[in-house]
């Protein structure tokens, strides 16, 4: 990198100088009235043709975050000061004077001068950086292409205000800020990495926004955190036309959203939506339900290690599409036995009002695209406002009918008692009558609607797991054997993952997702680990395709009810963009390659995984009967003194990690067991079951292996995977011998 002596160093030590100082201006200014200088901007802008497009009163308003920022956000304010950018491109777009435009994480306009002082990274303009090439050049500004010419790309280290030193770079320079990012010592939660997205993954962060997309990716590759920028890119490029909390992440659990909780409000991202699947079908169906831990479901089957999944897997089938057929003739059974309840008409005395069959083929025809009870709802009010105006017209017709008849008694009957007595009777009749007739109008919608029972989702689908006559009816692509089990399987009530999409489903279709929770657009991480119908569930229940989806089927440690091939995922979002990621950011050279042997010998066949350049120890073998504190101690001494702050120890089930952690604090070792609603900390050695460490990473790693070796098959094979590339820059691993390790010999 360029030091002091550069040419041009004091030249961008003046230009950070004029920044910060324009920045301080801007923080006094919001010391005083910063409302009035920002409503000046806006309309000052209002008519001003700028950089990006013609867009460019919106875009400046959304480019003009500094700002937002100042009025808001005094400390982020003070963040951005420290590092108010960390590259710069000299960029000539077609037509136009040359630029020097300076990136950073947010914008800032001279609000006198219009000039970009800043410009925020997820600007189109800002994409030029990322995509990596110099020279004649295209990007996308909304739906059109910008041309230009980028002559050179320059890269800042600036630390606490100071200017560091810069380098420029072009594809064959090395590029020291990445490997500067990358050497750095694990946070113990993920970071941003705006200063050093790849062009790869940049084109994930900035594709289709309209469209899904599905990312395989290989560990370490960058996909939570690309996910993560992808929502910040997302929510700055939709400006104020997107509610924040109509977007949901999803993730694996508790103390993976922990893990990533520091790096949205560093993007600029806040109030968006941040939960699991467990919880957000929950909040959405109002049906609270104690779940079997799906860890545990996972270590009943990796203890003996001999992957012994019965052929009639029932936790897997409850994910398939096929599963989701069932589910839908059953509620065709529901909507059957509720259309046969409108064979009745609608009438007020002897007065039809509405026919039954119109309201059927209203509820099987025309309402069908809406969820069962809000069809009812709505063909309610059908009835309620046929009623009134029925209803008025039948009072008219009778008081009509009933003038006609008492004046038919006034000048038709000659004797004055009998006329008297005439005229008496139709009036006291029809006074009672038509009253009568008002009041049933108003209840009439009603009555005749009470017919339909409103139904509780749980027992609804209890019935259907416990029903054997049901079951033969909907399932008879099962055997009577496999129908037997499934009961049997069902007979005492308890609740499990897999049982969520189909809670989810049928609310979904019966009672549909209140607007609070129909969410627009949707992220979901590891999503290796969702059964195909979980996602169809959400798809169906959101009304939306608006899907990221990142994953990585050699980490699919729930395979045995989850996503074993992307195929069928795209068969389900035929919109979807598809992309892979092949580098790993997080792994020495040394590290991956012990990794691949290991993803080399999976079924599923992937590509192996490339390290980017960076060197580091190759791992250590330990041999080591049984698990001895001394042994550990060592290696733990060891890591520590090269500076190592996050380190964990990575073990196969929660039993063995307690016995472990137990061992180790009575010899004097602080350890604590990482449970999922862990909060993350730095000091101590942490004790870590292989499926919670899925998604994190340390700066060292020592996996050990005793009792519980990991056995040559697909689960294990999974599960040691994730454990191998969680480490940074040191692994060790402690066993009886290699092969403990699937490592041979
Ligand atoms: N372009 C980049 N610049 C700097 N660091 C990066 C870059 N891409 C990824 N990283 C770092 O690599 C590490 C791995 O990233 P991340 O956890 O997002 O990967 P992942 O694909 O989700 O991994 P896994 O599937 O193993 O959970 C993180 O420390 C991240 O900060």
């Amino acid at each position: 990198m360029a030091e002091k002596e550069h040419f041009e160093f004091q030249k961008e030590v003046k230009r950070l100088e004029y920044t910060k100082q324009y920045m301080d201006e801007i923080l006094e200014a919001s010391q005083r009235d910063l409302k009035a200088v920002q409503d000046k901007i806006k309309e000052s802008m209002a008519n001003l043709e700028y950089i990006d497009s013609s867009d460019s009163y919106i875009n400046i308003l959304t480019n003009s975050r500094f700002f937002e920022l100042a009025l808001n956000q005094k400390e982020s304010l003070e963040a951005v000061k420290k590092k108010p950018y960390f590259a710069r491109i000299h960029f000539q777009r077609t037509g136009e004077a040359e630029e020097l435009l300076y990136i950073g994480k947010t914008s800032l306009f001279h609000n006198e001068t219009f000039e970009p002082i800043i410009v925020d990274w997820r600007s189109p303009v800002a994409n030029v950086y990322y995509d990596g090439r110099l020279g004649e050049i295209t990007y996308p500004v909304r739906d059109e292409v910008y041309s230009g010419h980028l002559y050179s790309k320059r890269q800042y280290k600036i630390e606490n205000g100071n200017l560091l030193s810069f380098q420029d770079v072009d594809l064959t320079t090395n590029d020291e800020l990445l490997q500067d990012a990358l050497s750095g010592k694990a946070d113990v939660r993920l970071t941003e990495i705006v200063a050093t997205i790849q062009k790869e993954q940049n084109e994930i962060i900035r594709a289709h926004l309209r469209q899904p997309i599905l990312v395989q990716g290989a560990a370490g590759s960058g996909k939570t955190t690309i996910a993560l920028h992808r929502i910040s890119y997302f929510l700055y490029t939709m400006g104020e036309h997107f509610n924040p909390e109509q977007l949901m992440i999803l993730a694996p659990n508790k103390l993976f959203i922990e893990y990533i909780g520091d790096v949205l409000p560093e993007l600029g991202v806040e109030h968006i939506c941040q939960t699991t699947y467990e919880e957000y079908v929950q909040h959405a169906t109002g049906i609270k339900l104690k779940l079997q831990n799906p860890n545990e479901q996972l270590e009943a089957i990796v203890e003996d290690g001999l992957d012994t999944l019965p052929s009639f897997n029932i936790p897997q089938i409850k994910g398939t599409l096929f599963y989701r057929e069932i589910l839908e003739r059953y509620l065709t059974i529901h909507e059957q036995h509720l259309a046969s309840l409108f064979d009745e008409d609608v009438a007020i005395e002897k007065y039809k009002i509405i026919r039954g069959s119109h309201l059927k083929k209203l509820f099987l025809i025309a309402f069908s695209y809406m969820p069962i009870e809000k069809r009812l709802e709505r063909i309610k009010k059908i009835i309620q406002a046929e009623v009134k105006r029925k209803s008025k017209s039948v009072i008219d017709t009778l008081n009509k009918r009933y003038e006609d008849m008492i004046g038919k008694a006034l000048s038709g009957l000659r004797d004055p008692d009998k006329r008297r007595e005439m005229v008496t009777k139709f009036i006291d009749e029809r006074d009672e009558r038509l009253p009568k007739i008002k009041a049933e109008a108003k209840s009439t919608a009603s009555t005749y609607m009470r017919r339909f029972e409103k139904i509780k989702i749980k027992p609804f689908y209890r019935k259907f797991l416990t029903d054997r006559t049901i079951l033969s009816e909907i399932a008879p692509e099962w055997s009577i054997d496999e129908q037997e089990k499934f009961l049997k399987y069902h007979k005492k009530e308890q609740w499990a993952v897999e049982d969520l999409a189909a809670l989810y489903f049928l609310h979904a279709k019966i009672k549909g997702i209140p607007d609070q929770w129909k969410m627009r657009v949707v992220f979901i991480d590891e999503v290796q680990d969702y059964s195909l119908f979980q996602l169809a569930a959400l798809k169906a229940g959101l009304e939306t395709d608006m899907f990221t989806m990142v994953g990585d089927l050699a980490q699919g440690i729930h395979s045995y009810r989850s996503i074993t091939e992307w195929d069928s995922v795209l068969d389900l979002f035929p919109r979807a963009n598809y992309f892979t990621l092949q580098k790993s950011y997080r792994t020495t050279i040394e590290i991956m390659e012990v990794a691949n042997k290991i993803l080399s010998k999976m079924d599923e066949d992937l590509p192996l995984v490339e390290p980017v350049v960076r060197h580091g120890n190759i791992p250590t073998f330990v041999q080591s009967e049984e698990f001895n504190n001394e042994v550990i101690q060592e290696i733990y001494e060891k890591l520590l003194q090269s500076g190592h702050q996050s380190i964990a120890l990575i073990c196969k089930t929660s039993k063995e990690a307690t016995q472990y952690s137990k061992q180790l604090n009575a010899f004097g070792i602080e350890a604590t067991v990482l449970k999922e609603d862990s909060v993350l900390g730095k000091t101590q050695l942490l004790i870590v079951p292989s499926y919670l460490a899925k998604g994190l990473e340390f700066d060292a790693v020592i996996i050990v292996a005793f009792e519980t070796p990991y056995f040559d098959t697909p689960i294990d094979r999974k599960l040691l995977y994730v454990g191998l590339t969680r480490a940074m820059h040191d692994l060790y691993l402690v066993g009886p011998n290699k092969e403990t390790f699937l490592l041979g010999k």
